[in-house]
C-alpha cells in the first residue's frame, strides 16, 4: 500500500506517523512542526529573551545536537546569541569521541565553542579518579551522582568564562519522566517539587537555565536528528550501566507500551505537583564556601569535593552529609573549583571497637562513635 499524503503540506509523501498524535507527515513539514513547537516552548515560557547570550551545553549525544540545531534555526526568531559549551568530565574511552563529534558540529555551524575539564576546575579530580576513589575499582554505582552534581558546576563555570546569560540543556520528555519517576521511587520530595519546571530563573548566583525540549519525546527527537541528517555521538558512558535511571527507564519503557501518553502525562503531573506545607523543604539559602545556592552548609558540589578530598567520597552522600557538614573546612576557595590539585587521599582506615561498634579514625566521627563513613556506604549500596 502507498504511504499517505502528507497531512499537512499535501503534496508530499507521509514519513512517517507521529508518535504523540498519529499524524501523517513528510520529513520537511514534521522537522518545521518540531521547530514551532520548540519555539512555543521557548515564547510560552519566556525562557530566552531577546539579547540573551545563550550557552549551550552541548555533549555530542542526540538531545543537545538537536537542540543546539533548532535553536540555531530559530536563532533569527528569538533574537539570541548561541555559545557550544562543552564539558570534559575525564572519562577515558567516552568523553574524547563525544567532544570531537561536538568540535565538528561547532565548525559545521559556525558556533564558537569553549570546553572546560573536571581536571582543571575540581582540583584535578576526573571522573575516572572519581570512580576509583569511591569504589576501589574502575566502576561505582554513586558515579552517576558524583557526576551529574560536577557536571552542572563545570557548566556553569563555562557559561560564565564565556559571558553567557542564560543556559539551555538537551533533556528530552523522556529523561524528564524518567527523573519524576526516579525522584518518586526514592521518596525525593525536594527535588519532586522541582522537578517539573521548565527551568530555574537563576536564583541566588546562579545564571537561569532552561531545557527547551522538556515537552519533545525522544522517539521525535531521533526522527528530527534522522530528517535534517544531524551526525551525534551515540555510545553510551561507560558508567551509566551501574545507574538507577537504567531501571525507570526499563519501567518507563514497559509502561508506555500500555500507554502511550505515559512520558508525557509524567511530565505534566511533575508541573502540577504541589507538596503538603510539612513535606515542603526549606527555602535554600548560599553554600558558606563557594556563595552557590544550597540547602545544607555547603552546596552539593563543594561537599562532594571535599569528601573526595578528605578521602572519603560517600560522607558526602545521603546521611553522612550532615556529618561532612560538621568538619571543619579544608583549604579551600570558590567552590574548590580553582584551587591547586589535591591528591585524593586514602580510604578511611577504620577499626572494630572491643564491643563490635565500628569506630572511626578518619571517617568524620567522634572518637568512640559508630563511624559515619560505614553507616553512610550501607545507606547508599
Ligand atoms: N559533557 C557535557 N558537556 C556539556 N553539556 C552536557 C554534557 N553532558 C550532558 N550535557 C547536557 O545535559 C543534557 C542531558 O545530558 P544527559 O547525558 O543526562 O542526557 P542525554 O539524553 O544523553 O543527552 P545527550 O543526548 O545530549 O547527550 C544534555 O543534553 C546536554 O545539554
Amino acid at each position: 500500500m502507498p504511504a499517505p499524503t502528507c497531512s499537512s503540506c499535501h503534496a508530499a509523501r507521509a514519513a512517517l506517523r507521529r508518535p504523540r498524535s498519529g499524524q501523517a507527515l513528510c520529513g520537511s513539514c514534521f522537522c518545521a512542526a518540531f521547530e514551532a513547537e520548540v519555539l512555543h516552548t521557548v515564547l510560552a515560557g519566556r525562557l530566552l529573551p531577546p539579547g540573551a547570550v545563550v550557552a549551550v551545553g552541548a555533549s555530542g549525544g542526540k538531545d543537545s545536537t538537536v537542540l543546539a540545531h533548532v535553536l540555531r534555526e530559530l536563532t533569527p526568531r528569538l533574537g539570541i546569541t548561541l555559545h557550544l559549551v562543552a564539558v570534559d568530565e575525564g572519562i577515558g574511552g567516552y568523553r574524547d569521541a563525544a567532544l570531537e563529534a561536538v568540535s565538528s558540529q561547532a565548525a559545521r555551524w559556525e558556533l564558537p565553542l569553549t570546553i572546560v575539564a573536571y581536571a582543571d576546575l575540581f582540583g584535578g579530580w576526573t571522573m575516572d579518579a572519581v570512580a576509583r576513589s569511591t569504589a576501589g575499582s574502575g566502576r561505582s554505582r554513586s558515579c552517576c551522582t558524583f557526576c551529574g552534581v560536577l557536571r552542572r558546576r563545570a557548566l556553569e563555570e563555562g557559561a560564565r568564562l564565556v559571558g553567557a546569560t542564560h543556559i539551555v540543556t538537551g533533556h528530552n520528555a523522556d529523561d524528564m519522566a524518567e527523573t519524576v519517576l526516579m525522584n518518586f521511587l526514592r521518596g525525593d520530595t525536594g527535588r519532586l517539587a522541582r522537578g517539573g519546571v521548565l527551568g530555574s530563573g537563576g536564583e541566588g548566583c546562579a545564571l537561569p537555565r532552561c531545557r527547551p525540549l522538556q515537552f519533545a519525546s525522544q522517539k521525535e527527537v531521533v526522527l528530527y536528528a534522522h530528517f535534517r541528517r544531524l551526525r551525534y555521538f551515540s555510545e553510551e558512558c561507560v558508567y551509566a550501566p551501574e545507574a538507577f535511571r537504567g531501571h525507570a527507564r526499563d519501567l518507563l519503557k514497559q509502561l508506555e507500551a500500555a500507554r502511550p501518553s505515559t512520558v508525557l502525562d509524567l511530565v505534566h503531573s511533575a508541573e502540577r505537583l504541589a507538596l503538603a506545607p510539612a513535606a515542603r523543604p526549606p527555602p535554600p539559602g548560599t553554600c558558606s564556601r563557594c556563595g552557590a545556592l544550597a540547602s545544607h552548609t555547603l552546596c552539593q558540589a563543594c561537599a562532594l569535593l571535599d569528601g573526595l578530598n578528605r578521602g572519603l567520597p560517600r560522607l558526602a552522600i545521603g546521611k553522612g552529609r550532615r556529618v561532612l557538614q560538621a568538619q571543619p573546612p579544608l583549604p579551600g576557595n570558590r567552590s574548590q573549583a580553582t584551587s591547586d590539585p589535591v591528591a585524593p587521599r586514602g580510604p578511611c582506615t577504620c577499626e572494630q571497637s572491643r564491643d563490635g561498634a565500628t569506630l572511626c579514625r578518619d571517617g568524620g566521627g567522634q572518637a568512640g562513635a559508630p563511624c559515619a563513613l560505614q553507616s553512610d556506604l550501607s545507606a547508599t549500596e
